[in-house]
């Protein structure tokens, strides 16, 4: 293999470590993977245009990429200046508010596209008719809690205590 191709191979592994970290570390992180999970599977329900569809992605990739650029900014913050340095508070509120300001934007877009009364009630209403879907729906709350409040990697290592204790 060349060393061009290599090259190119490490940067993606790079790339997957930067966002595995995120993941791992960062709640608000995982709070914008679940949340983007729900209204990925909920917007099966709705008769979205290709447009609309790429809009809504467009819409969840900027929020995670711009938390992930806010940890970036915090963990270079907390390099650079771990005690109190109002400099370092300016770089690190500036980097939060960019990512409220794309949450925003994301949730003004969500809005637009999913508040629609009639299909909320048809898929109220599909979760209780539906055993099946209903009980996936009730089963993947504490599973998205678990995920968003313990972590992947708590979790991981909780269940690799369980097995060895066996
Ligand atoms: N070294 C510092 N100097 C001055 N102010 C700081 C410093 N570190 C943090 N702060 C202030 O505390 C706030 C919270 O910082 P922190 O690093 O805990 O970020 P956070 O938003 O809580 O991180 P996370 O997203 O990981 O929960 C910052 O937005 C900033 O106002």
């Amino acid at each position: 293999m060349s060393n061009q191709v290599k090259s190119l191979i490490a940067s993606f592994r790079y790339a997957a470590r930067g966002v595995a970290y995120c993941v791992n570390n960062e709640r608000n992180m995982r709070i914008h993977l679940v949340t983007a999970a729900y209204i990925v599977v909920f917007s099966r329900f709705y008769d979205l245009s290709v447009a609309q569809f790429a809009l809504m992605i467009c819409a969840i990739a900027l929020v995670v990429a711009m938390e992930m650029v806010n940890t970036a900014v915090e963990v270079l913050v907390n390099l650079e200046s771990p005690a109190y340095n109002s400099l370092a508070r300016i770089a690190k509120d500036v980097a939060a508010g960019a990512v409220l300001v794309c949450a925003i934007f994301a949730l003004v877009i969500g809005l637009l596209l999913f508040w629609r009364p009639a299909v909320l009630l048809k898929i109220g209403q599909t979760l209780c008719a539906n055993p099946v879907w209903g009980g996936l729906f009730l089963f993947s709350i504490p599973l998205a809690l678990a995920f968003i409040f313990i972590g992947p990697v708590r979790i991981w290592r909780w269940l690799a205590r369980q097995k060895s204790e066996r």
